[in-house]
Parts: structure tokens; sequence; C-alpha cells
């Protein structure tokens, strides 16, 4: 079965998430991917990535993340969160991330942390 990720970032992290997404291309080209509405623009115009479009975070994207993680059907989430500038959903980014910590799920919430994630999953994901 696909490695199912879930990408997420905030507007001042968007470009890391690019450039992380382009990193990571080939390997991410073979996951299932979904992602928060305008980071999931990005990542189809600006990388090339098929990607399940939800809702834009303020607008419900991360609640719909977290639903389907409970469903069990995420494997792990990067969500690159912007800590220097408040957010009007904040209780459901806390949601998801607290979702991902019920259900054991991995979250990468900086670019460190992405990086040692989804260097770990590629190198699971070769013959
Ligand atoms: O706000 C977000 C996560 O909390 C991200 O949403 P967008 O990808 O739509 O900007």
């Amino acid at each position: 079965m696909k490695t199912r990720i879930a990408l997420i970032a905030h507007d001042k992290k968007k470009d890391d998430m690019i450039a992380l997404a382009t990193e990571y291309r080939e390997f991410l080209s073979g996951c299932t991917l979904v992602a928060t509405g305008t980071t999931g623009g990005r990542l189809v115009n600006e990388v090339g990535l098929q990607v399940d479009r939800k809702h834009s975070g303020p607008f419900g994207g991360d609640l719909q993340i977290g639903s389907l993680l409970v469903e069990g059907m995420i494997d792990c989430v990067i969500f690159l969160r912007d800590p220097m500038t408040p957010q009007p959903h904040e209780p459901d980014i806390n949601a998801l991330v607290r979702a991902c910590d019920v259900h054991n799920t991995p979250c990468a919430t900086n670019m460190a942390s992405a990086h040692l994630v989804l260097s770990q999953l590629q190198l699971r994901a070769q013959p």
C-alpha cells in the first residue's frame, strides 16, 4: 500500500513546504497525498504533485485531515506551523496535532523533523 501523507503549511512556511516537496518529489509522487487547500494548490502548481485538496485551514481543512487521521487513513503528517503568527483557527490546529498524539501518528511540525521523517519513509519505501 502507498504511504499516505498529509502536507500542511502556514503562510510564512509555504515556501519551505515547496522546497521540501521539491526535494522529495520523486518519493512523494509515489505516495497518496492530502493537503489543506492553499498548500495543496501550490504543491500541484509548483511541484506537479497529485494532491487531494481539502478546505483551507481556517475553513476547516485541518479538521478534515484530522478526521481522516482518526479513521486510520493517514500514516504521517507534515505540518509546517508558524509559531510567530497567531492563527484564527488555533483550536483546529491543536485538535489535529492532538489527534496525531492520540493515534501515535508521526507529525513533523518543522523543517528539521520533516526531513528526518521523509528521509526515513523514503528509505523504507526502497525495494
Ligand atoms: O491554515 C492552515 C493550517 O492550519 C493551512 O491552510 P492552507 O493550506 O489553506 O493555507
